[in-house]
């Protein structure tokens, strides 16, 4: 039996979700299908939980600050009430019954199981295959990449998922990986008491980022207590009784720890996804799309599967504008210039377009400038937990900014001026001229601006 629909969407990740119940309201028949849960990553595992922890332990870092600037308090720091609260209030101990009524309710069919596509316009779950009138959209998502570091894979290591479901903060915790999810995690454990390596390959953590925004998360977390190791690639990984035991390239001292987390990078997985019935090569790294997100006549992706940043807002941003092209409504072009990216650490790390760095690979003549953060008014006055800074880069010869990192307190909510700037190419000149409200953290851009060389 082959069943007619409008659309399948396979995966309802944040952006399958958005694609697949955006169709249904506008009133085609549409088939999500989902093998997890409907919300997919980030509301259970990733963005939303880790957040709640990061917002716990940011309460608890700012109870600490209060000597010195408003009295004293005592705090006793508890994990299981935030892990509670991602149990009741976020994730509703991991039932999506919610979010799949909201997308049965806007008209749609849900198909709970693992979706294949099966040719032109055809698409296989839970052993029925549908044929598609407009067509499929893929939003498979991505998991966590283990490296084959020896030893490793027979150990009951946690990723993203076993961290943010923890009942209880373990004693001791080492973090493989210092990219975004191993300083958000790394932090948010610590503040709860748990005793933290990060272990990071590359000399700095956050090397996709601006090195000095590297270098002051990791000035902050030793401060806070956590053992850092950059240019530290792990070599071998034991468990025992005692817990884990971790060494380093060109170390001999063995970490020990009572959890593993690996936080290494994630990667898409498009084998069984049936790309080869259409064509398509499954062994690929990522889905080629064009600007309407289409990777074939009849066939769009969304999400982490099109590698071009594995965030929600870009998977969300994405099905925006797929939904407008199945539709036949008219509207811009995918636009990656001013992609904004914040990782959730205290001081948050903000950035967006290129940093210095890719600026100078892409052959731009460019100009870079930095304000720091505890020389604003607004900085000094904020005191503890005041580090950061506002660094732009400029491409001199057209004269508009071309990237910008924002480290701070509010370091995230400070980007969204930036990325106005990059996004509207609005000129240097006239964001010399312009007001910004004192005393807010984003009236650090004056400084920036002022430090504008060559
Ligand atoms: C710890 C952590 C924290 C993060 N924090 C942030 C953050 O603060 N901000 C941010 O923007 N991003 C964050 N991210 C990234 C964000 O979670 C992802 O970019 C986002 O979830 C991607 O959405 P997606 O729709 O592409 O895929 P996913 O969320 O991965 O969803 C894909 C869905 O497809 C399903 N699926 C896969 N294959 C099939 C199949 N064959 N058939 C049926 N279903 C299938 C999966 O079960 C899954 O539910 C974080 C990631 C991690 C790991
Ligand atoms: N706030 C956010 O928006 C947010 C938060 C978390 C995750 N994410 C998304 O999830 C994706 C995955 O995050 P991630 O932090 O896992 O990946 P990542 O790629 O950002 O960082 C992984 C890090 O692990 C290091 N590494 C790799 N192999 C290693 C080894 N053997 N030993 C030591 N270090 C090693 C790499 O050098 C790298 O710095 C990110 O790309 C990001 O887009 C976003």
């Amino acid at each position: 039996m082959v069943r007619e629909a409008d659309v399948a969407v396979i995966g309802l990740g944040p952006g399958g979700e958005a694609v697949a119940g955006r169709l249904a309201e506008a009133g085609l028949d549409v088939v999500g299908i989902e093998a997890e849960l409907v919300g997919g990553e980030c509301p259970y595992w990733a963005c939303i939980p880790s957040k709640m922890l990061i917002r716990a332990g940011n309460l608890l870092a700012e109870a600490y600050r209060i000597p010195g600037m408003a009295g004293g308090a005592d705090v006793m720091p508890d994990f299981t009430v935030a892990a509670a609260r991602i149990r009741d209030e976020a994730t509703d101990d991991w039932n999506d019954q919610v979010a799949a009524d909201r997308f049965t309710g806007k008209g749609g069919t849900l198909v709970r199981a693992r979706g294949r596509l099966a040719g032109e316009g055809l698409v296989e779950a839970g052993g029925e295959t549908f044929r598609l009138r407009r067509g499929v959209v893929i939003a498979a998502g991505s998991k966590p990449s283990v490296p084959p570091v020896p030893g490793l894979a027979d150990t009951p290591y946690w990723t993203n998922r076993q961290a943010v479901s923890a009942k209880q903060a373990p004693a001791s915790l080492i973090v493989m990986g210092g990219g975004a999810v191993g300083v958000e995690l790394a932090q948010a454990f610590a503040r709860f008491g748990t005793r933290v390596t990060v272990v990071e390959a590359q000399e700095r953590l956050l090397p996709l980022d601006e090195p000095e925004a590297g270098e002051l998360i990791a000035a902050t977390l030793r401060k806070e207590g956590v053992d850092v190791r950059t240019g530290a690639r792990a070599a071998a990984v034991a468990h025992g009784a005692d817990g884990f035991t971790v060494t380093v390239e060109g170390d001999d001292r063995a970490l020990t720890a009572e959890r593993l987390l690996v936080a290494t990078g994630r990667h898409n997985d498009l084998a069984g996804l049936g790309l080869e019935t259409v064509g398509l090569d499954p062994k690929a790294r990522s889905l080629d799309t064009d600007g309407q997100l289409l990777v074939r006549p009849g066939l769009w992706a969304v999400g982490d599967v099109t590698g071009r940043g594995a965030f929600t807002h870009m998977a969300m941003y994405q099905a925006d504008i797929v939904a407008r092209a199945v539709l036949g409504e008219p509207g811009p072009e995918a636009d990656y210039r001013a992609v904004p990216r914040v990782t959730f650490t205290d001081p948050e790390v903000g950035a967006v377009g290129l940093t210095e760095r890719a600026a100078r690979e892409a052959g731009l003549t460019v100009r870079t400038g930095t304000g720091q953060v505890p020389a604003s008014t607004r900085g000094w006055i904020h005191k503890a937990g005041n580090e950061g800074f506002i660094k732009l880069v400029e491409d001199a010869d057209r004269g508009v900014l071309v990237g910008g990192t924002s480290v701070g307190p509010m370091g995230g909510e400070v980007l969204y001026g930036l990325t106005v700037a990059v996004q509207a190419e609005v000129p240097v000149e006239r964001l010399r001229h312009m007001i910004y409200a004192y005393p807010t953290f984003h009236r650090g851009m004056l400084d920036a601006l002022a430090d504008l060389a060559g």
